[in-house]
């Protein structure tokens, strides 16, 4: 069965600890490709929504104190009962405070797949000292960065750009699906990160599962923008991509390159 097929068919239950601006966007996101979402950002229901999920996403974006310790909660809870864990590094070096606790959760939850833009990619493997925005991409997406990170981490990275870069430290993928008009709305980054929750619920290699979602995603908005006359239609459009995307349609459309 194809990993789109399973997704709809299994349904994963997503948690997703993130931003008030992406929280209502990744939500209708995941219901369009066939996941069950869950939004929620106190450290009172963390460990229980961490413990039952299929995935958990962890989404920096507008971070508070509880936020904060909602993540470290639900990532260890998700940790202990085997359940992957995405992490998406809004502005990592942009604040000292959510620096802090981006590191602590680096170091304390293991990762299943981080999913940042090049700049953040750059950040966290040291080559660069800070990302400057949540919506901004400062930096060539370079395989080589992105390679030291998931090998620091021990996790895959999946760093966005123009051309988007998978990898787990050891094989390496270039996806060159995608359309520049996400860059003109916000939050594509962050639904692209809860987008890959469904992906590492159904496919054990987490390497290939984030290939299939950049892929698909990036198709998705190739196919919206046929029918789109600019960002505010691009949005509605993106949704009725991602609801009508099939496994044939991700077939027939890949531009992937293994380097
Ligand atoms: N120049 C570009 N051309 C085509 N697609 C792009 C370009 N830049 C980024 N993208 C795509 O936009 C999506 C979001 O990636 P981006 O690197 O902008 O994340 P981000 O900065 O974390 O986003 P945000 O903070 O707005 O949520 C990805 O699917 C990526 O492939
Ligand atoms: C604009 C913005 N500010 C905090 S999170 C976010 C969404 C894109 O990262």
């Amino acid at each position: 069965m194809g990993v789109i097929a399973k997704i709809k068919e299994d349904k994963p239950f997503i948690f997703n600890i993130t931003n008030e601006v992406a929280s209502n966007f990744a939500a209708n996101g995941l219901i369009a490709i066939g996941a069950s979402p869950a939004m929620s950002h106190t450290p009172r229901e963390a460990k229980d929504y961490g413990e039952i999920a299929d995935a958990v996403v962890l989404n920096l974006g507008t971070l508070t104190e509880d936020r904060g310790e909602a993540m470290l909660k639900a990532g260890k809870a998700a940790n202990e009962n085997g359940i992957p864990v995405i992490l998406d590094p809004i502005a990592v070096g942009g604040t000292d405070f959510r620096t802090n606790i981006i590191n602590e959760i680096l170091t304390t939850v293991k990762l299943a797949a981080i999913r940042a833009n090049a700049g953040e990619i750059a950040v966290l493997a040291g080559t660069l000292d800070e990302a400057k925005g949540p919506d901004s991409i400062i930096q060539e997406n370079d395989p080589e960065i992105a390679k030291t990170v998931a090998k620091k981490y021990d996790t895959v990275v999946i760093s966005t750009g123009e051309v988007d870069v998978v990898t787990d430290g050891e094989r390496i993928a270039l996806c060159k699906n995608g359309h520049e008009m996400l860059q003109n709305i916000t939050a594509s980054g962050c639904l692209l990160s809860s987008f890959v929750g469904p992906f590492v619920s159904v496919v054990d290699d987490f390497y290939e599962a984030g290939i299939y979602a950049v892929t698909s995603y990036g198709i998705a908005a190739e196919l919206a923008m046929e029918k789109a006359a600019g960002p505010g239609t691009f949005i509605p459009a993106l949704l009725d991509a991602l609801y009508f995307l099939t496994d044939e349609k991700v077939e027939k459309y890949k531009q992937v390159q293994e380097l």
